[in-house]
């Protein structure tokens, strides 16, 4: 049960259902942060090269596993990436694992290390039959590749060219719209069937596209998908703090080193690991929703996968605090968080 006064709030372990870890030196950098306030979290399978096999992502498992610092408590829940090539026997054997717990879908071109992504769904079919059949979730990253498509219009695209016949070619199928960004997702995803949720993340409903341009160009605030117009931010808003259990917490934390995100041709992805559930705390705050987070936060992720929900807590204080200018990364890198600099209003304690 939540329960806040005007000074503390305390609620459910919180769980995080879209993740970027990465891997080597960068894992060991920023798991403790998603550590730190997540009970569990679903780990993306865009590494170099990608998690596409059982085995691959056992392995991958094992390094979370062995990056964690000694006495945090954290639960890795692993996906498998899509390719043109993906079997119905390798989707058997991800079920038959217990540990993976999704299939993610990157058009192949849209974002970060997509290149060996999907280039059309229809060779995807005997991959797809199979995981509507065993109830492994599709997870996407939804957005057209096409270049005759506007960047602000991909999502919207996505749904009228792909997701709707998707929707209809599989309706047993479970599918998580990640990371939507737009009023039309949001939409989208009320109106579907119980099998089709979403996840949102904090930085899109903290920011809009004015935010990339404040001053001049701000290369930590390009992701992708990339802000949309404050119309958008505020449906995204209304989804999130509805009490509508098709929406939960994905902070997309994506992690870039500095000299990568600020170049000619920046990287997208912004880091909000560190502050994630501080971040949430704000927009909820700053829309009278602060009773509706925890189910966003801690509840209706978990009951869509058919997991337990957590049974642990967290507490934040309403407290001021800076977050640092940079953290420690990759080798002698840096990461630049989200909010750098810049004063937050709720702490975990
Ligand atoms: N969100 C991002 O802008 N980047 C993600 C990839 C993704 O989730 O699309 C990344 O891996 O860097
Ligand atoms: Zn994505
Ligand atoms: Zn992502």
């Amino acid at each position: 049960m939540i329960t806040h006064s005007s000074l503390s709030l305390t609620l459910t372990r919180p769980d995080d259902w879209h993740l970027h870890l990465r891997d080597g030196a960068a894992l060991k950098a920023v798991l403790p942060d998603t550590a730190r306030q997540f009970a569990r979290a679903i780990v993306m399978p865009n590494l170099r090269p990608p998690v596409t096999t059982t085995e691959l992502a056992i392995a991958y498992r094992q390094r979370i596993v062995d990056a964690l610092p000694a006495g945090m408590q954290f639960e890795p829940l692993m996906t498998l990436y899509l390719t043109d090539n993906t079997t119905a026997e390798e989707i058997s054997r991800a079920k038959a694992s217990g540990i993976i717990h999704g299939v993610k879908l990157y058009p192949a071109g849209a974002t970060t290390n997509s290149d060996s992504g999907v280039t059309s769904l229809d060779k995807c079919a005997s991959a797809l039959e199979a995981m509507e059949r065993l109830g492994v979730p599709l997870l996407t990253h939804a957005e057209v590749t096409d270049a005759d498509v506007d960047v602000f219009d991909r999502e919207r695209v996505f749904i009228e060219r792909h997701m709707i016949p998707l929707i209809k070619k599989y309706p047993a199928l479970k599918v998580v719209f990640e990371h939507i960004t737009t009023k039309d997702a949001a939409d989208f995803v009320m109106s579907a069937p119980n099998n089709v949720a979403a996840t949102i993340t904090a930085h899109h409903l903290l920011m809009n596209r004015n935010d990339m341009f404040k001053g001049g160009i701000q290369p930590h605030h390009y992701c992708l998908p990339i802000l949309k117009r404050e119309e958008h931010r505020v449906a995204l808003v209304k989804a999130a703090t509805s009490g509508n259990t098709k929406f939960f917490l994905g902070t997309d934390s994506a992690p870039h080193a500095k000299h990568t995100k600020e170049a000619a041709c920046g990287c997208a992805g912004m880091y909000t690991a560190h502050t994630a559930i501080e971040l949430y705390a704000e927009a909820f705050e700053a829309a009278g929703a602060l009773d509706k987070l925890e189910g966003f936060a801690s509840f209706y992720g978990a009951d869509f996968y058919g997991l337990p929900r957590s049974k642990a807590q967290i507490t934040l204080a309403k407290e001021s605090w800076k977050v640092p200018e940079s953290l420690p990364f990759d080798g002698g890198d840096v990461l630049v968080p989200l909010r750098a600099g810049q004063s937050l209003h709720w702490k975990m304690l």
